[in-house]
C-alpha cells in the first residue's frame, strides 16, 4: 500500500480549523492556524503543547475523523479531502490505525475478535505470521479468548494497539493512549508502540501530555495557539519538560 519510501506517511498542508459558536456564531476559536506538517515513514512522532493548543484537533484532522476548515491532508499520497464519505471510511479502516485513551473495544467480542475486527470488516484474512508477531509483541497470547471486562486496563490498551496494527496501516494515530493507565501499563503500551516502529516499520503519531511518554518518540512537535512552534529530535523527558515549561510561560 506504500507509495514511495521518501514521501511522508502523512502530510498536512495549510491546515486551519475555525470553530464558530455562541448563540449567533459570534465566538470564533482558531484551533489550527495554517499548519503544514509532515510525518516521515517509520518514525514515532509525539505531539505536545499546552491545553487548548490544538493537539487533538490536529490529530483528528490528520486522521480523517474531522474536517479542517481549509487545507489538505495526504495519507500515503492520497488527498483525503478528495474522497467521498464511503471512500474516506474505507481509508480509515484499511490504512489508518487508531488508539484512543478510552480503549474503545467492543465488549461482546474476545480480545482476538477485537484485534481482527478491522480485517473482518474489510473482508480480509489475517496474515497469520504477522498476527502472531503482533500478539507476541503485545504479550497477549494467553488472553486471546478473554472479553474486555476480563482484562486489565493495560491489557485492553494492548489489545487496542494490536487492533490498530493488524491491517499494517500507513500510520497509527494514538490520542493520549496512556492517559488512563498507571506507569507500568503505560510503559508496556509505549514500549510496544516503539517496537512497532523499530521492528514492523510502522509510523506512529501520538498526542500526549506526558514528557515521559514523549521520550519514547523519535521527535516531538510542539504546538501553541494552533501553530507548530518547535520540534525536538531524540527527546528526553527532561528536555521535553523544559520546552513545555517555556511554552506554558509564553501562553500564560
Ligand atoms: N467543538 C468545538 N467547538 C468550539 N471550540 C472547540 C471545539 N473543539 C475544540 N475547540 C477549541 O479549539 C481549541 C483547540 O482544542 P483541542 O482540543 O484541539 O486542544 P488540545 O491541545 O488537544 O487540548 P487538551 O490538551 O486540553 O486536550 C481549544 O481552544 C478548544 O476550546
Amino acid at each position: 500500500m506504500r507509495t514511495s519510501n521518501t514521501s511522508p506517511a502523512v502530510h498536512g498542508r495549510d491546515l486551519s480549523k475555525v470553530y464558530d459558536s455562541g448563540s449567533s456564531g459570534d465566538v470564533r476559536v482558531v484551533a489550527l492556524d495554517d499548519v503544514t506538517v509532515g510525518f516521515p515513514r517509520e518514525q514515532f512522532t509525539a505531539i505536545m503543547g499546552p491545553s487548548g493548543s490544538g493537539k487533538s484537533t490536529l490529530l483528528h484532522c490528520l486522521a480523517g475523523l474531522d474536517q479542517p476548515t481549509s487545507g489538505q491532508v495526504f495519507i500515503g499520497g492520497t488527498d483525503t479531502s478528495s474522497l467521498s464519505d464511503t471512500r474516506l471510511t474505507a481509508l480509515r479502516r484499511d490504512r489508518v490505525g487508531f488508539v484512543f485513551q478510552a480503549f474503545n473495544l467492543l465488549p461482546t467480542l474476545t480480545a482476538w475478535e477485537n484485534i481482527v475486527l478491522p480485517l473482518d470488516l474489510a473482508g480480509r484474512r489475517p496474515d497469520q505470521a504477522f498476527a502472531d508477531a503482533v500478539i507476541d509483541g503485545v504479550g497477549l497470547r494467553h488472553r486471546l479468548g478473554h472479553k474486555p471486562n476480563q482484562l486489565s486496563g493495560g491489557q485492553q490498551q494492548r489489545v487496542a494497539c494490536a487492533r490498530a496494527l493488524i491491517t499494517k496501516p500507513e500510520v497509527v494515530f494514538a490520542d493520549e493512549p496512556t492517559g488512563a493507565l498507571d506507569s507500568k501499563a503505560s510503559a508496556d503500551v509505549l514500549g510496544f508502540l516503539r517496537r512497532s516502529v523499530d521492528q514492523f516499520g510502522q509510523t506512529v503519531v501520538m498526542v500526549t501530555h506526558e514528557p515521559s511518554a514523549a521520550a519514547y518518540a523519535d521527535r516531538v512537535l510542539f504546538l501553541a495557539d494552533g501553530r507548530v512552534v518547535g520540534e525536538l529530535a531524540g527527546p528526553t523527558a527532561e528536555r521535553v519538560l523544559d520546552r513545555m515549561k517555556d511554552l506554558e510561560k509564553v501562553v500564560a
